[in-house]
């Protein structure tokens, strides 16, 4: 059968380019070693795709990977295979059925109340939350003044963290003042142990796995962060049930947990769990890591920098007061900005999806044959100068000026990912994106070289850390 699976898989994509590889094995050595390689490797596939037609084939043992670099079969893809790819049952232990790893026919019915739930109007209550979070970052930060290059991503890291907390479960954790705990911890073990299992294959089937001594601290960990979220949701179900009679008009901000009781799904504590734990892992690395790039990209190119802060002094002229709804839609060159951080440095570099129907990809020509995988590779198009141009790799924010982007794929910048299973936290990732960065850039003049070799794992990190120098503003 496998034999057979694999000729009509070879036959469907003969057209395709692939890499040389190992009887059996195929490319899957490509992402074996450490991670700095494994993403020297992932630019070595783009190159080949990029004069392919953006796409070619990987085989990773008896599976068949198309990998996509060219907007017209991403945006096909990302309409049409809406179930993951295989890779991600490693977080199922963590993250159960939550939206970010559900099955297709659970995912359809609960994306549609969590949609809800993430409107806009919604998360703009959040607003005042960022404002106060972005208040202790920059007294965090004073004290960097002056003091060279340091690593911002863990201030910046905090930060999100204390505020995705506060809007997803309703509790203040102060990450900020207190950045160690057993949760967090447990939490840090957690992602680093499910990084190796990406990555390490031998480390993937359950029976070799389970041998390690990995396992016990991934049981161990997972069920205290369990635990962690288990409590508050409990607390917040009493809460409801007191309250649900008494037509509740408070004006008291609404987390997203507390938005979840009462809907037309009646979620089990176990679900509800699985999703604040999922959008707590979703919302908070990939904000982190977006505004430590960009600060660096301010840090290196001064004049967008000097755009950046005259556009902040119209709106706030020299006040250091939190974001409003109404300031955020006018940083508009600080959102050009954002986007061209998240173009260069896309923090989910790759998006894995499971073809679980046939499915024509016009732009390469061939049939994706259901069983098989597809790879979108996000980072290597949003730097493919097919779709950018020669400058591709240039900083140059005003890309994303209305003008320059009318002519543009849908589907050529896809940071949040596209089509309907994209990031669900898209605006409220941008408006934290915008209060922080407007908040930091008001304070501090930023200095920094370049972010040089970038590595993955899972998210895209750069291997010498997010470097940069502060002054303050003021001074
Ligand atoms: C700059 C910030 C962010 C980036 C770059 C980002 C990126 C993405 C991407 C690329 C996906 C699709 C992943 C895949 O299919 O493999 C995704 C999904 C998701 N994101 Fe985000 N995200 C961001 C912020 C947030 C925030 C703030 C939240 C929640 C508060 C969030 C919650 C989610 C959830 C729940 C999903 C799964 C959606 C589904 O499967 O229906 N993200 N995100």
């Amino acid at each position: 059968l496998w034999v057979i699976h694999t000729r009509r898989f070879e036959k469907a994509t003969a057209s395709l380019p692939s890499l040389p590889g190992l009887p059996l094995l195929g490319n899957a050595m490509l992402f074996i070693g450490n991670t700095e390689k494994i993403l020297q490797n992932l630019q070595n596939i783009a190159d080949l795709a990029f004069k392919h037609k953006g796409t070619v084939k990987i085989w990773l043992g008896p599976k068949l990977y198309v990998a996509l670099a060219n907007p017209d079969d991403v945006q096909v893809v990302l309409d049409n295979c809406l179930d993951k790819d295989v890779v991600y049952r490693f977080l199922r232990p963590w993250l159960g059925y939550g939206l970010f790893v559900a099955p297709l026919e659970l995912w359809k019915s609960h994306r549609k109340v969590m949609r809800s739930v993430f409107n806009n109007k919604v998360v703009e209550d959040y607003l005042a939350v960022f404002a106060a979070q972005a208040d202790v970052l920059v007294e965090k930060l004073d004290v960097m003044v002056g003091k060279g290059d340091f690593d911002v991503l863990k201030f910046i890291t905090a930060c999100t963290l204390d505020i995705v907390f506060e809007t997803a479960m309703g509790e203040r954790m102060d990450v900020q003042e207190k950045p160690d705990t057993p949760y967090l911890r447990a939490r840090q073990t957690v992602m680093t142990i499910l990084n190796m299992r990406f990555f390490k294959v031998w480390l993937q089937p359950d029976f070799l796995f389970n041998l390690t001594s990995y396992a016990k601290e991934h049981d161990e960990s997972i069920k205290l962060t369990h635990k962690f979220t288990d409590e508050v949701v409990k607390k917040k179900r009493m809460e409801y049930e007191k309250n649900k009679h008494n037509n509740n008009t408070d004006s008291k901000m609404k987390a997203v947990l507390d938005l979840l009781f009462g809907r037309e799904i009646e979620f089990t504590d176990e679900q509800l769990r699985e999703h604040i734990d999922s959008i707590t892992i979703a919302g908070n690395d990939t904000t982190a890591l977006t505004i430590a790039y960009t600060l660096m990209l301010l840090g290196m190119n001064k004049d967008a920098q000097e755009k950046v802060i005259e556009e902040q002094r119209l709106i706030f002229g020299d006040s250091k007061r939190g974001a409003t709804k109404e300031d955020i839609p006018q940083m508009m060159y600080l959102e050009r900005v954002i986007k061209e951080s998240m173009r260069l440095y896309t923090v989910v570099p790759i998006i894995a999806r499971n073809v679980d129907k046939d499915v024509y990809l016009p732009g390469s020509g061939i049939t994706l044959p259901a069983g098989t995988g597809t790879v979108v590779g996000s980072f290597a198009m949003h730097r493919s100068p097919a779709v950018w141009g020669p400058d591709a790799e240039k900083f140059d924010p005003d890309r994303f000026l209305p003008e320059r982007s009318v002519d543009r794929h849908r589907a050529a910048f896809v940071p949040f990912s596209f089509g309907p299973r994209n990031c669900i936290g898209r605006n409220y990732g941008m408006l934290i994106l915008k209060s922080i960065m407007s908040r930091i850039i008001r304070s501090y003049k930023i200095d920094a070289d370049e972010v040089g070799p970038l590595k993955m794992e899972l998210l895209l990190f750069p291997i010498r850390g997010h470097q940069i120098r502060i002054t303050r503003r003021d001074d």
